[in-house]
This record gives C-alpha cells, sequence and structure tokens, in this order.
C-alpha cells in the first residue's frame, strides 16, 4: 500500500560544495528531519552510483526513524536497489509510465512540471505528486528550463482543478520548487492558495501541498532551526500569515462614504508613520503631503533601520523612481521587515518599463516580499503584469494610441512600446485596464492601483473606476509618487487602528464611531479612502482664485489636502458631500 504523505515541507539535498560545503549530508538531514521535514528527497548529480546507493542507504536507515519517506532523484535503479518510497523524475528522465511499470503501484512517483500540458500528460501517466516550478530563479540549479513565478503555478493548479479535469488530476498532490525560503515561503503558500474572496462559491484553485526546498534547509548553518521555521511558517500561511495586517477584511463591493469617511478619521486618530524609501526628486513633496493629510513621514532609504521602524505600527512605501543597485539590497531588507509584522507594504515601480535595469529591479522586487498595494501607471501595470507571467491585453491599435504595437507583437503577448522615462503610455482600453488590474489583483493576492485619468482600483473581487483629480496633477513631477506615500497612511492608520482602539491617542474625541466600523477598513476601503483625499483635494486646489497653474498648484494643493482632513475631523465635510463628489463606479 501507497503511504499518505504529507508533502507540506518537501527536503530537496543538494552534495555540492556550494550548498552542502565540507558537511556530512546524513547529518544536516537528520537535522532537518528533528526540525520537521515532511518528505526527503536524495538529489546527487554527480556521484558514482555505488556511492549514490550507499549514501541512499544511511538516508533511508535515517528517515525510517523519522516515519518520513524518502524519494530519490532521476535515478529508478537507485531507489529499487534501497528499496526506499519512490522517485523524482524531469523531464528529460525515464517517463512516469516506464517507471511505474518497474516499480509498480505501491511506491511514490512524482514528476517535473513546468506547463498546463506537462503537467496533463503527468497525470494521465500516473504520476503520484507534480513538482512545478521552476518558481523562481535560483543559484542551486541555473540551467531550470522555465521560469514561471506564481502566475504559471496558479495557471497549473487552476488546470489540475478545472470542472473537466480528471478525478486523478483533482487529487494529485503537488508542490513547487524554486527560490523559496523562510523570508517568502508565506507569501508563495498564501498566493498560491484558495482566495479568501471567493467565499462561499467554491475556491477555483487546487491548494499546493506543499513547498520544495534546497537551500534554505541544507546550506542552513542551523539545519534543523531553518527546518522548524519554515514549518512553522507553512502552518500559519493560510490562516495568518504574518505579512498581513490582522484587520484587513476583504471588501465585498464599493464601500460606503461612511467607510471612507472613517478611514480619514482613523488617519487622523492615529498620526500613523509613514516610511518612504523614495527617489531623490520627490522626497520634499511627499514628507509634506504626509504632514498635511495628517501622518508622520519619515524619508529613510536605510533598511537597517526598517525592523526599528516597523515596529512603529506603520506604512512603508518602496519608490524605484531613482533606485541604484545598493538601493535594492536596503528595500529587500526594509520589505522584509514590515513583512515579518505584517506592516502594509506600498510598491510604486515607477518607470518599471524603461531600461533593462528597472525591469530587473521589478522582479527582484516581486520575488523579495508582499506588497499590500500595488501602484502604478498604465505603464508600470503593464510591467508588473509580465514580470507576473499574465497575458498582456491586446493594445489599441489605432492612432489615437500614443504608441504602437512592436512588430514582434503576438496576439498572445503583445509588447506595448518601450516606455520612455517614467511618464505613462495610454495603448489599452478601458474594459482592457480594468481585467488586466483584477486579474493582476487576484493572481498576487493583493490591491492593485493603476493610475491614469481614470484611475482603476481592484483586489480582485471587486475592481473600481475613480474619476476623481485633476489635470495639475500631472504637470507637477512627482505628485503620483505622493499619492503612494497617502496610500501607506491610510494603510497604515487601517492596520493600527485594532490595535490601537483600545488605548487613548491624542485625538480620541474625533475617532470613528465605533470600534466595529474601524474594524471595518479594508485594503480597499483604506486605499480608495486615501486616492479620494488626494484627488478631490487637488480638485478643491485648482478650483481656488489663487491658482493660475501648476506652480501656485503645488501650495494650494497642500492647503487642500489639510483642509479636506479638518472638514472631515470637525463634521462639515460629510456623507452626503461624499457621495456627492466622489466619482466612482
Ligand atoms: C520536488 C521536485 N520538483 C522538481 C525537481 C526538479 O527535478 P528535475 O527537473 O529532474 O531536475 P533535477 O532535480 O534533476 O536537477 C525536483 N528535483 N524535485
Ligand atoms: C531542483 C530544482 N528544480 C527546479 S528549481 C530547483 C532547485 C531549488 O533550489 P532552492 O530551493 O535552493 O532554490
Amino acid at each position: 500500500m501507497k503511504p499518505e504523505v504529507d508533502y507540506s515541507l518537501y527536503l530537496v539535498t543538494d552534495s555540492t560544495e556550494a550548498i552542502l560545503g565540507n558537511r556530512d549530508l546524513i547529518s544536516v538531514v537528520e537535522q532537518a528531519l528533528q526540525g520537521g521535514v515532511t518528505i526527503v528527497q536524495y538529489r546527487d548529480k554527480t556521484s558514482d552510483t555505488g556511492v549514490l546507493i550507499r549514501i541512499a542507504r544511511a538516508l533511508h536507515e535515517k528517515c525510517k526513524q523519522y516515519s518520513i519517506p524518502l524519494i530519490i532523484n532521476d535515478r529508478v535503479d537507485v531507489a529499487l536497489a534501497v528499496g526506499c518510497e519512490g522517485v523524482h523524475l524531469g523531464q528529460d528522465d525515464m517517463s512516469v509510465t516506464d517507471a511505474r511499470n518497474i516499480l509498480g503501484p505501491s511506491k511514490i512517483i512524482g514528476a517535473t512540471v513546468s506547463s498546463v500540458e506537462e503537467a496533463r500528460i503527468a497525470v494521465e501517466r500516473g504520476a503520484d505528486y507534480l513538482g512545478i516550478g521552476t518558481l523562481y530563479a535560483t543559484n542551486t540549479k541555473k540551467n531550470t528550463k522555465d521560469i514561471i513565478g506564481i502566475a504559471g503555478t496558479r495557471k497549473i493548479l487552476e488546470s489540475l482543478s478545472h470542472p473537466t479535469s480528471s478525478a486523478a488530476a483533482k487529487q494529485i498532490k503537488t508542490v513547487c520548487i524554486g527560490g523559496i525560503n523562510a523570508t517568502n515561503i508565506q507569501r508563495i503558500l498564501y498566493q498560491l492558495h484558495y482566495s479568501p474572496f471567493s467565499s462561499p462559491s467554491p475556491p477555483t484553485i487546487k491548494p499546493i501541498s506543499g513547498a520544495a526546498i534546497v537551500s534554505a534547509i541544507i546550506a542552513s548553518s542551523t539545519p534543523k532551526h531553518a527546518s522548524s521555521l519554515l514549518r512553522s511558517l507553512i502552518t500559519t500561511s493560510t490562516t495568518h500569515p504574518t505579512f498581513l495586517p490582522s484587520n484587513f477584511s476583504p471588501s465585498p463591493s464599493l464601500p460606503s462614504p461612511q467607510t471612507l469617511l472613517n478611514a480619514t478619521l482613523t488617519l487622523h486618530k492615529t498620526n500613523p508613520l509613514t516610511h518612504n524609501m523614495t527617489n531623490l526628486v520627490v522626497q520634499n513633496l511627499a514628507a509634506n503631503v504626509a504632514l498635511n493629510i495628517g501622518a508622520s513621514p519619515i524619508m529613510s532609504t536605510n533598511g537597517t533601520e526598517a525592523r526599528d521602524l516597523a515596529a512603529l505600527h506603520g506604512a512603508l512605501v518602496v519608490n524605484m523612481g531613482t533606485s541604484t543597485p545598493e538601493a535594492l539590497t536596503q528595500y529587500k531588507l526594509a520589505i522584509e521587515a514590515y513583512n515579518a509584522v505584517g506592516g502594509p507594504v506600498i510598491l510604486d515601480p515607477v518607470g518599471a518599463g524603461a531600461t533593462a535595469a528597472r525591469k530587473d529591479a521589478l522582479r527582484f522586487l516581486l520575488g523579495v516580499g508582499y506588497f499590500t498595494v500595488i501602484k502604478g501607471n498604465e505603464s508600470e501595470i503593464l510591467e508588473v503584469a509580465r514580470a507576473s507571467h499574465i497575458p498582456i491585453p491586446i493594445p489599441i491599435p489605432s492612432s489615437s494610441s500614443t504608441t504602437t504595437p512592436s512588430p514582434s507583437s503576438s496576439p498572445e503577448q503583445p509588447q506595448p512600446q518601450q516606455q520612455r522615462g517614467v511618464d505613462s503610455t495610454h495603448t489599452l482600453t478601458h474594459p482592457s485596464k480594468l481585467s488586466l488590474v483584477k486579474t493582476l489583483a487576484s493572481t498576487l493576492r493583493c490591491t492593485i492601483l493603476m493610475t491614469g485619468p481614470t484611475d482603476i482600483l481592484s483586489n480582485g473581487t471587486t475592481t473600481l473606476s475613480i474619476k476623481n483629480g485633476h489635470e495639475y496633477l500631472g504637470r507637477v513631477t512627482g505628485t503620483g509618487c505622493t499619492l503612494g506615500t497617502t496610500i501607506s497612511a491610510y494603510l497604515a492608520a487601517a492596520a493600527a487602528a485594532s490595535s490601537t482602539s483600545s488605548s487613548s491617542s491624542p485625538n480620541d474625541s474625533h475617532g470613528p464611531e465605533s470600534k466595529d466600523e474601524v474594524k471595518n477598513i479594508g485594503v480597499l476601503e483604506a486605499a480608495l479612502a486615501s486616492v479620494l483625499h488626494f484627488e478631490i483635494a487637488a480638485e478643491d486646489a485648482a478650483a481656488s482664485l489663487d491658482v493660475k497653474g501648476a506652480g501656485s498648484f503645488v501650495p494650494a494643493f497642500l492647503d487642500a489636502l489639510a483642509a479636506y482632513r479638518e472638514g472631515v475631523v470637525e463634521g462639515r465635510l460629510g456623507e452626503e458631500w461624499l457621495r456627492g463628489r466622489m466619482r466612482v463606479e
């Protein structure tokens, strides 16, 4: 009988100098077993057959002591000689059918797949589990066929659970592999698990059964600790992942004006910290915007102080506007620090499509951590979609478009023209934008804001078009970046609200009416409230008699941001007023 296997923490070994060093593999695996790995694969690409069999036997003895199955990579003969529980086969190895004929029905057979078609074939041939990848690029295996990311992995999981799929496809176990470690495992499993927004309708994606890991355990100087940390992160990944602020409930529909006003009141009450790792051009304006909406700004690009700052219940803005390779290292430290405590993180991928370096930087950042909100103009969000392996909608083919598709465009994956500088191109129809933003949000399980004459905001379930704002915003450099700061302040306030609502604060008398209302400010509500605060203030500033153009608009805008907050706090700007001003559908 085939054993029931727990695939949740799948250790794949590596005996190379770069990963194992001069340590003894058996001892490292034993420590990992003590730490809680649930299945072990012996993967040794260089040793002779005799050595393979000797080491595999020793590993099998150890695994049996912990009642953990041992799988052999590539070599059916070695698995047979040792009598262990099964084999793992790549696309260039023996076929699953042949291996099944040799090993019989009681052995476990795993297969590497990187596409829907490969998955379908592996299922058809009787594999017990699929090793789906490569998820992220990794130094452990450089000659991987495809880096498929979260979107590619989800596509395979969705195909397996599709109503027309076979019973075997629905039952097969799955693990993802490539670049997984303690800093990203919760986000990866969260993004590969059921969407909470699908409730009560049935989940549309088969949940991943586990994560396969090499270097994060084998290269660790403390394999037992590394494994037990990974195990506990896996256990909490679907219920309480640390990177998600605890009170962020999903928004079912268009938030009510009262909820949006409550978000502004909460911001005023909590005076949250907004930690900006932002570009040189906007530092000053961003700090002034933060102060005037009622937040406390800190402009720090030093990642080593992010741990201390993340403990202060604020939110982080990572703005790629003037990044350098050194800055990326600092962003990584900060993103990890905020993810570790559930602090909101906003990514503003400024000019992401403009240069190869920015494209690489974006891919790096998307692999580093979880972003609560990703905001960008059309070109930037298109680049985020491309980096996330999401199909890009077809650009508008007419001359009304500011760009033309490149000659190499194909219907499946058109390549809109190269982004110039940080300005956006406008190539997509409104329905295409809606669909892209929604797909991206549901794939990454975060909230996406695509800015433009009409902003589009989606958490994957609710997708809103926002038509507020003024053209002066487009004539002052860095206003888009300061919107990121504004969003961060609202998110920080909403996240901190539940933990601070029981304790007093300097502005208590103006707090929201009830704790329940505070708790109902989710990411979408907070983001929408911040966009409306920003854009309605811009409309008010532009209408001021003193404003003659973009230059005089800036000070009036700062005044209007403060006036909006004061009007809401003092009750002059209420529900009816906001209902009349917001242009959201
Ligand atoms: C669990 C798991 N998934 C995928 C792989 C990769 O296997 P393969 O494609 O055969 O590549 P090598 O491991 O042989 O380099 C794996 N080993 N385990
Ligand atoms: C064997 C394999 N197959 C695809 S990626 C990979 C290596 C994963 O190693 P790591 O967990 O160190 O990124």
